[in-house]
Protein backbone atom coordinates (compact mmCIF):
# COMPACT_ATOMS: atom_id res chain seq x y z
CA UNK A 1 0.00 0.00 0.00
CA UNK A 2 1.42 3.68 -0.67
CA UNK A 3 0.21 6.39 1.70
CA UNK A 4 0.72 9.50 0.81
CA UNK A 5 -0.03 12.62 3.57
CA UNK A 6 -0.29 16.42 2.54
CA UNK A 7 0.15 18.68 5.46
CA UNK A 8 2.01 21.68 6.53
CA UNK A 9 3.62 20.36 9.50
CA UNK A 10 5.16 17.21 8.24
CA UNK A 11 7.34 16.72 11.46
CA UNK A 12 3.71 15.64 12.99
CA UNK A 13 4.26 12.50 10.83
CA UNK A 14 7.31 11.42 11.96
CA UNK A 15 6.21 9.04 14.45
CA UNK A 16 4.79 6.67 11.26
CA UNK A 17 8.68 5.82 11.00
CA UNK A 18 8.44 4.24 14.61
CA UNK A 19 8.47 0.90 15.59
CA UNK A 20 6.09 -1.46 13.92
CA UNK A 21 4.80 0.73 11.18
CA UNK A 22 8.94 1.79 10.75
CA UNK A 23 9.45 -1.89 10.58
CA UNK A 24 6.61 -2.51 7.36
CA UNK A 25 8.05 0.16 5.95
CA UNK A 26 11.62 -1.16 6.19
CA UNK A 27 10.43 -4.23 4.71
CA UNK A 28 8.44 -2.54 2.06
CA UNK A 29 4.83 -3.28 3.07
CA UNK A 30 4.24 -0.19 3.20
CA UNK A 31 5.21 3.15 1.65
CA UNK A 32 4.59 6.35 2.83
CA UNK A 33 5.13 9.80 1.69
CA UNK A 34 4.66 13.20 3.46
CA UNK A 35 4.35 16.72 1.59
CA UNK A 36 4.94 19.84 2.70
CA UNK A 37 1.46 22.03 1.94
CA UNK A 38 3.75 25.10 1.77
CA UNK A 39 6.01 23.50 -1.25
CA UNK A 40 2.80 24.88 -3.37
CA UNK A 41 2.73 28.37 -2.80
CA UNK A 42 3.84 31.30 -4.90
CA UNK A 43 4.14 33.68 -2.63
CA UNK A 44 7.07 34.99 -0.25
CA UNK A 45 4.89 34.51 2.73
CA UNK A 46 3.92 30.85 1.66
CA UNK A 47 -0.11 31.90 2.12
CA UNK A 48 -2.19 28.77 2.62
CA UNK A 49 -5.16 30.28 4.20
CA UNK A 50 -7.51 33.29 3.90
CA UNK A 51 -10.39 34.48 5.60
CA UNK A 52 -13.90 32.91 5.58
CA UNK A 53 -16.52 34.05 3.45
CA UNK A 54 -19.19 35.15 5.24
CA UNK A 55 -17.23 35.94 8.34
CA UNK A 56 -16.89 34.11 10.92
CA UNK A 57 -13.74 33.39 13.60
CA UNK A 58 -10.41 31.21 12.10
CA UNK A 59 -9.46 30.83 8.50
CA UNK A 60 -10.14 28.43 6.22
CA UNK A 61 -7.69 27.16 3.83
CA UNK A 62 -6.77 28.68 0.21
CA UNK A 63 -7.94 26.27 -2.61
CA UNK A 64 -5.79 27.34 -5.16
CA UNK A 65 -2.46 25.76 -3.05
CA UNK A 66 -4.74 22.52 -2.15
CA UNK A 67 -6.08 21.93 -5.72
CA UNK A 68 -2.23 22.13 -6.86
CA UNK A 69 -0.94 19.51 -4.61
CA UNK A 70 -3.50 17.71 -4.67
CA UNK A 71 -3.06 17.33 -8.84
CA UNK A 72 0.81 16.68 -8.58
CA UNK A 73 0.60 14.53 -5.79
CA UNK A 74 -2.20 12.13 -7.25
CA UNK A 75 -1.10 11.72 -10.43
CA UNK A 76 2.45 10.64 -8.82
CA UNK A 77 2.36 7.33 -8.89
CA UNK A 78 -0.83 7.54 -11.10
CA UNK A 79 -2.54 4.78 -8.46
CA UNK A 80 -6.03 4.26 -7.84
CA UNK A 81 -6.66 5.80 -4.70
CA UNK A 82 -8.94 7.28 -2.03
CA UNK A 83 -8.80 11.14 -0.63
CA UNK A 84 -9.23 11.48 2.68
CA UNK A 85 -9.92 14.61 4.40
CA UNK A 86 -10.26 14.23 8.38
CA UNK A 87 -13.19 16.40 10.12
CA UNK A 88 -15.05 16.67 13.27
CA UNK A 89 -17.82 16.62 10.29
CA UNK A 90 -16.98 13.31 8.43
CA UNK A 91 -18.51 10.17 8.81
CA UNK A 92 -17.11 8.08 11.77
CA UNK A 93 -13.88 5.98 11.31
CA UNK A 94 -14.51 2.42 12.50
CA UNK A 95 -12.65 -0.67 12.34
CA UNK A 96 -15.05 -1.79 9.65
CA UNK A 97 -12.96 1.25 7.58
CA UNK A 98 -9.57 0.37 8.37
CA UNK A 99 -10.59 -3.07 7.08
CA UNK A 100 -12.01 -1.52 3.98
CA UNK A 101 -9.08 0.51 3.32
CA UNK A 102 -6.28 -2.14 3.79
CA UNK A 103 -7.65 -3.10 0.77
CA UNK A 104 -7.33 -0.15 -1.26
CA UNK A 105 -3.81 0.61 -3.46
CA UNK A 106 -3.22 3.76 -1.84
CA UNK A 107 -4.43 6.18 0.31
CA UNK A 108 -3.77 10.32 -0.09
CA UNK A 109 -4.52 12.15 2.92
CA UNK A 110 -5.26 15.71 3.18
CA UNK A 111 -4.58 17.28 6.62
CA UNK A 112 -6.66 20.18 7.15
CA UNK A 113 -5.59 23.05 9.73
CA UNK A 114 -7.44 26.60 11.20
CA UNK A 115 -11.42 26.16 9.79
CA UNK A 116 -10.39 23.54 7.87
CA UNK A 117 -9.95 23.21 3.90
CA UNK A 118 -12.35 25.11 1.09
CA UNK A 119 -15.17 22.69 0.29
CA UNK A 120 -14.34 23.72 -4.09
CA UNK A 121 -11.16 21.26 -3.41
CA UNK A 122 -13.72 18.67 -2.62
CA UNK A 123 -16.34 19.21 -5.21
CA UNK A 124 -13.35 19.31 -7.28
CA UNK A 125 -11.99 16.25 -6.48
CA UNK A 126 -14.93 14.67 -6.77
CA UNK A 127 -15.85 16.09 -9.90
CA UNK A 128 -13.08 14.78 -11.29
CA UNK A 129 -13.97 10.99 -10.32
CA UNK A 130 -11.38 10.97 -7.25
CA UNK A 131 -13.56 8.98 -4.14
CA UNK A 132 -12.89 11.27 -0.98
CA UNK A 133 -14.00 10.27 2.49
CA UNK A 134 -14.50 13.14 4.81
CA UNK A 135 -14.31 10.96 8.28
CA UNK A 136 -13.99 11.52 12.00
CA UNK A 137 -11.98 9.22 14.55
CA UNK A 138 -14.48 10.44 17.14
CA UNK A 139 -16.62 13.69 18.65
CA UNK A 140 -13.94 15.80 20.04
CA UNK A 141 -12.40 18.60 18.56
CA UNK A 142 -8.84 18.74 17.16
CA UNK A 143 -6.63 21.40 16.09
CA UNK A 144 -5.51 19.66 12.36
CA UNK A 145 -5.89 16.51 10.84
CA UNK A 146 -2.25 14.87 11.46
CA UNK A 147 -3.50 13.25 14.81
CA UNK A 148 -6.31 11.82 13.20
CA UNK A 149 -4.03 10.86 10.23
CA UNK A 150 -1.90 9.13 12.70
CA UNK A 151 -4.84 7.21 14.43
CA UNK A 152 -6.36 5.98 11.20
CA UNK A 153 -2.57 5.19 8.96
CA UNK A 154 -2.35 2.97 12.06
CA UNK A 155 -5.63 1.25 12.49
CA UNK A 156 -5.32 0.20 8.73
CA UNK A 157 -1.39 -0.42 8.73
CA UNK A 158 -1.70 -3.38 11.05
CA UNK A 159 -4.39 -4.92 8.90
CA UNK A 160 -1.86 -5.57 5.93
CA UNK A 161 -0.70 -8.95 5.76
CA UNK A 162 2.80 -8.84 7.17
CA UNK A 163 2.66 -6.04 9.47
CA UNK A 164 1.58 -7.96 12.81
CA UNK A 165 3.68 -10.42 13.78
CA UNK A 166 0.87 -13.16 14.53
CA UNK A 167 -1.98 -12.34 12.21
CA UNK A 168 -4.32 -13.74 14.76
CA UNK A 169 -4.12 -10.55 16.63
CA UNK A 170 -5.76 -8.77 14.24
CA UNK A 171 -8.70 -11.45 14.23
CA UNK A 172 -9.42 -11.38 17.55
CA UNK A 173 -8.62 -7.82 18.66
CA UNK A 174 -11.50 -5.32 19.46
CA UNK A 175 -14.79 -5.33 17.35
CA UNK A 176 -13.74 -8.14 15.13
CA UNK A 177 -16.64 -10.03 16.26
CA UNK A 178 -18.69 -6.92 17.08
CA UNK A 179 -17.70 -7.06 21.11
CA UNK A 180 -15.09 -5.57 23.08
CA UNK A 181 -11.63 -7.41 23.98
CA UNK A 182 -12.06 -9.13 27.31
CA UNK A 183 -9.41 -8.52 29.80
CA UNK A 184 -5.89 -10.06 29.42
CA UNK A 185 -3.42 -11.88 32.19
CA UNK A 186 0.17 -12.63 32.09
CA UNK A 187 2.97 -13.57 34.97
CA UNK A 188 3.25 -14.12 37.52
CA UNK A 189 -0.19 -16.29 38.50
CA UNK A 190 -0.27 -14.12 41.65
CA UNK A 191 0.55 -10.46 42.03
CA UNK A 192 0.09 -8.24 44.95
CA UNK A 193 -1.88 -10.79 46.18
CA UNK A 194 -4.16 -10.42 42.76
CA UNK A 195 -4.48 -14.02 41.35
CA UNK A 196 -4.87 -15.00 37.70
CA UNK A 197 -8.37 -16.28 36.89
CA UNK A 198 -8.16 -20.66 37.76
CA UNK A 199 -9.80 -21.09 34.53
CA UNK A 200 -6.81 -19.41 32.53
CA UNK A 201 -4.55 -21.39 33.92
CA UNK A 202 -6.99 -24.88 34.17
CA UNK A 203 -5.69 -25.74 30.46
CA UNK A 204 -9.36 -26.63 29.40
CA UNK A 205 -9.76 -24.52 25.87
CA UNK A 206 -13.28 -24.90 25.68
CA UNK A 207 -13.69 -23.49 28.90
CA UNK A 208 -11.43 -20.89 28.49
CA UNK A 209 -12.97 -19.47 25.15
CA UNK A 210 -16.22 -19.69 27.18
CA UNK A 211 -15.08 -17.66 30.30
CA UNK A 212 -13.11 -14.93 27.49
CA UNK A 213 -16.47 -14.61 25.43
CA UNK A 214 -18.19 -14.17 28.94
CA UNK A 215 -15.85 -11.35 30.11
CA UNK A 216 -15.96 -10.08 26.69
CA UNK A 217 -20.01 -9.16 26.80
CA UNK A 218 -20.00 -7.88 30.24
CA UNK A 219 -17.76 -5.22 29.31
CA UNK A 220 -19.22 -4.34 25.93
CA UNK A 221 -23.27 -4.70 27.87
CA UNK A 222 -21.27 -2.42 30.40
CA UNK A 223 -19.14 -0.20 28.48
CA UNK A 224 -20.99 0.05 24.61
CA UNK A 225 -24.28 -1.29 25.00
CA UNK A 226 -24.40 0.39 21.49
CA UNK A 227 -22.69 -2.32 19.99
CA UNK A 228 -24.48 -5.28 21.43
CA UNK A 229 -27.97 -3.47 19.67
CA UNK A 230 -25.92 -3.29 16.62
CA UNK A 231 -24.99 -7.11 16.81
CA UNK A 232 -28.69 -7.57 16.08
CA UNK A 233 -30.71 -10.49 17.78
CA UNK A 234 -29.20 -13.33 16.26
CA UNK A 235 -25.58 -12.74 16.82
CA UNK A 236 -25.97 -13.54 20.29
CA UNK A 237 -26.75 -18.01 21.37
CA UNK A 238 -28.20 -19.23 24.82
CA UNK A 239 -25.14 -19.29 26.37
CA UNK A 240 -23.83 -15.53 25.54
CA UNK A 241 -27.29 -14.34 26.79
CA UNK A 242 -27.02 -16.06 30.07
CA UNK A 243 -23.33 -14.12 30.51
N1 LIG B 1 -10.72 13.50 12.00
C1 LIG B 1 -10.89 14.34 12.77
C2 LIG B 1 -11.14 15.26 13.84
C3 LIG B 1 -10.79 16.62 13.99
C4 LIG B 1 -10.15 17.56 13.06
C5 LIG B 1 -9.73 17.17 11.79
C6 LIG B 1 -9.18 18.09 10.91
C7 LIG B 1 -9.05 19.43 11.30
C8 LIG B 1 -8.59 20.61 10.67
C9 LIG B 1 -8.74 21.63 11.57
N2 LIG B 1 -9.28 21.14 12.71
C10 LIG B 1 -9.48 19.81 12.56
C11 LIG B 1 -10.03 18.89 13.46
N3 LIG B 1 -11.22 17.00 15.21
N4 LIG B 1 -11.82 15.96 15.81
C12 LIG B 1 -11.81 14.89 15.01
N5 LIG B 1 -12.36 13.65 15.31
Amino acid sequence: MRIDVVTIFPSYLQPLREALLGRAIDRGLLEVAVHDLRDWTHDVHQAVDDSPYGGGPGMVMRPQVWGEALDDVLATPDLPARLVVPTPAGRPFTQATAHAWAAEERLVFACGRYEGIDERVLLDARARGITVDEVSIGDYVLVGGEVAVLVMVEAVARLLPGVLGNPRSAAEDSFSDGLLEGPSYTRPEVWRELAVPDVLRGGNHAAIARWRRDRALERTRDRRPDLLDALGPDALDAADRAA
